[in-house]
């Protein structure tokens, strides 16, 4: 019988067939153990677990009920030993939160009215697994925060690191202030639901931005550490990333630390480790000359756990770099994975495979939790497949993980949402230069298909498997709009099914442009020529409108694969079509909400790069001999604020020869004041009446010589 459990167990042994669920067990027990377990269990089992009835024995190792397994409890941290024979059901931890993860296990064996006859032993490779609430953006909502917690009880996740960058009372300006009473009760409840989904509640505070290293600002943090206490935090953090000056000095840091280490969490009898994230998190931000690291390996109090994101900010942990960092803080680390975090590409949704990270660090880890989107459900898909690959590392198998969590999440769509989660997993081009797969399965077809078209053949095979690609893309988006299984997860991903179901139609549009084309059949071309243009607004107009942020605004999807090939065949069709009837109908799909005019001859066909709240003058390398009067002007489809204009043209002078206007009707027009800041480039910005031109216009004596290095105007309605 194949036993399905999640995360995998380290060894199962079937030990025969199977026996029809008891109609009653009778527990022994519930006295000694964990309670929470036993809440589990009657949770579960209902009115079926009483007094009579199949005897089912749960419990400690060392408590009465399990005394007669004790040697074959695996001696680790949360191990657990399980066994159902046809004589008794056995759940022993080797603690109590390995008797919480018996129970969790048993409750998965529960397959179609029968139960297996089986024997489990089980422990994690990791000992702290979960999740650090650490991203840059909209905290986590209340709800969602206690959803999480529940998943990761099912998940025998044991961590929750409660640190979002943009609480207040986190980090500045109110991190030595209590919460106000609302949040308090707030993260009292958390504390609280953690505390029964067997979750360690870790609260980190970030006060390295304002940080004084006064003994005032020492009792401040401490005060609020026992303030924290007092709601029921028993796990604390101190976080110094991504902070400069002051804050970042290692000794400090260390006294600081040392000094909560030695008069709180050592004092206190229930209090976990302390942890902290340092400022040389990564390895490529460490500069040996500073000393840092080894200030922190030296001087820090070896109970005090240390955090790393690898190699990079964002990047795979590898056992070379784990053993590397080993070294240097002279202990294991303690994992910050940034995945599936996408603060900093936030037009993005991250539902891909989790993949990359070594299977051989368990030995020199203490921890790995990993920070996730700002969109709490849409992040379940990875925390799963971290769940698995934390707990047995060596058994992680990344494709079946992947399948598993869809199925966990969304049961009830599981074709539908795994083709969307196919499609959105790349983070396209970014900062991090950090990438993942996209559209694995049929990127091979496309570019086969791709090269053979433009090379004069329609491969009707791959033309087919296309077609239905973008049926199943239309199709699930449909499907998953209408679901109502996960309903806070189709609210965190509805712009992004809107984009998607536009893109399904799209893709079948610019197929049936192509036959039209093959055939010669002008009308129908054109008719899906228009329908496609249609398309490309709706899809322009749903990124202004939809997640809107001063960072990456809009919503993206199948970036990586069928989007690009969508225009590729749109061009390439519209090429082919001009040339056979004499026709100039634009190549560009994509729709733009601004046009380009000049008459500054180097300038004419300079492509512009729009993003829903910016668009770019694409830069040019070679000198840009500007004429007296010359101008280069941006009409807008529509009237709308300029709250930022940019122009750098390298010019060591001052520019007095130029000047930037708008103007509402191309007639009248208004000069925008610019004013050079320390890199010599010149800004300004419009705050009056919505207008739908800007230009720049050589107004003065002579041509000008120019290096057009940055020219954009961030627009806004
Ligand atoms: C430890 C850590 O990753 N800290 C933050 C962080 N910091 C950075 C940086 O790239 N920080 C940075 C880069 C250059 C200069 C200063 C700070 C990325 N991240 C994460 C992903 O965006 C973000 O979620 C996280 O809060």
């Amino acid at each position: 019988q194949d036993i399905q459990v999640q995360p995998s167990p380290r060894q199962v042994n079937v030990t025969g067939k199977s026996m029809a669920i008891p109609v009653a067990f009778r527990l022994v027990g519930e006295q000694e153990a964990n309670p929470h377990a036993i809440t589990l269990l009657k949770q579960s089992l209902g009115d079926r677990l009483g007094t009579e009835g199949f005897p089912l024995y749960v419990g400690e190792k060392g408590g009465r009920g399990v005394r007669g397994v004790k040697r074959l409890i695996p001696d680790h941290p949360e191990g657990y030993y399980l066994s159902i024979t046809d004589k008794a059901i056995m759940l022993a931890g080797n603690d109590e939160r390995g008797t919480y993860y018996a129970v969790r296990t048993f409750m998965q064996l529960f397959h179609e009215g029968h139960l297996p006859f089986v024997e489990i032993q089980d422990y994690p490779d990791v000992r702290f697994r979960g999740v650090v609430e650490g991203f840059y953006g909209t905290p986590w909502s209340h709800e969602a925060r206690l959803r999480q917690l529940r998943f990761y009880g099912e998940n025998k996740l044991n961590t929750y690191i409660y640190g979002p960058k943009d609480d207040p009372y986190h980090s500045s300006p109110n991190w030595r202030k209590p919460y106000p009473v609302k949040e308090a009760a707030r993260l009292a409840e958390l504390v609280k639901v953690a505390d029964e989904n067997e979750v360690d509640f870790v609260w980190a505070i970030h006060p390295g931005l304002d940080i004084r290293w006064e003994t005032s600002d020492r009792d401040s943090l401490m005060a609020k550490f026992e303030h924290m206490y007092d709601l029921g935090v028993r796990s604390f953090a101190v976080f110094f990333d991504d902070i400069s000056g002051e804050g970042a000095k290692a000794d400090r840091q260390v006294e600081l630390l040392n000094y909560i280490d030695d008069h709180f969490v050592q004092v206190k009898p229930d209090v976990t480790p302390l942890i902290v994230c340092p400022t040389e998190y990564n390895k490529g931000w460490v500069r040996p000359e500073s000393g840092y690291l080894a200030t922190i390996g030296e001087k820090l109090n070896p109970s005090v756990e240390v955090m790393w994101t690898g190699d990079r900010v964002i990047s795979e942990i590898t056992k070379e770099g784990v053993e590397w960092i080993r070294e240097q803080i002279k202990r294991p680390s303690y994992i910050w994975w940034n995945f599936p975090v996408s603060d900093y590409v936030r037009d993005h949704l991250l539902l891909g495979e989790v993949y990359g990270n070594g299977k051989d660090i368990a030995g020199s880890i203490s921890g790995f939790v990993a920070n996730p989107m700002e969109w709490a459900e849409a992040s379940k898909l990875a925390i799963y497949c971290v769940a698995d690959y934390t707990w047995n590392m060596q058994s992680y198998d990344r494709f079946r993980s992947w399948h598993r969590a869809i199925r966990a999440i969304m049961p009830e769509n599981v074709e539908a949402f795994t083709v969307f989660a196919r499609h959105n997993s790349d983070l396209g081009e970014n900062v991090h230069r950090f990438r993942r797969e996209e559209s694995v399965e049929i990127q091979p077809v496309a570019e086969r298909f791709m090269k053979g078209y433009r090379e004069g053949h329609c491969d009707e095979r791959d033309f087919l498997a296309l077609q239905d690609e973008f049926e199943r893309v239309a199709e699930a988006a449909d499907l998953l709009l209408i679901d109502r299984e996960n309903e806070a997860l189709i609210e965190e991903i509805t712009p992004w099914l809107h984009q998607f179901k536009i893109l399904g139609d799209a893709g079948q549009e610019v197929l049936a442009m192509l036959k039209a084309g093959e055939r010669g059949d002008r009308e129908l071309f054109l008719r899906k020529y228009n329908h496609v243009k249609a398309l490309r607004k709706r899809s322009y107009e749903l990124e202004r409108q939809f997640n809107q942020n001063p960072y990456q605004p809009g919503v993206k999807t199948g970036t990586t694969v069928l989007q690009p090939l969508v225009l590729d065949v749109f061009t390439e069709a519209t090429e082919r079509f001009n040339r056979q009837n004499g026709t100039d109908l634009p190549l560009l799909a994509d729709y733009s909400p601004c046009k380009l005019t000049t008459n500054v001859p180097q300038l004419e066909s300079l492509p512009l790069q729009v993003y829903p709240n910016r668009v770019h003058l694409t830069p040019l390398l070679e000198v840009v001999k500007w004429p007296v009067g010359g101008y280069l002007q941006l009409e807008f489809d529509d009237a709308y604020r300029i709250p930022g204009t940019r122009l750098n043209f390298d010019v060591k002078g001052d520019l007095s020869w130029g000047v930037m206007e708008v103007s509402a009707d191309g007639e009248t027009w208004q000069t925008v004041a610019l004013t050079r800041d320390t890199r010599g480039r010149l800004n300004g910005k419009w705050e009056d009446a919505p207008v739908k031109f800007v230009r720049f216009t050589n107004t003065g004596e002579g041509e000008q010589q120019v290096y057009l290095r940055e020219f954009y105007v961030v627009f806004s309605l």
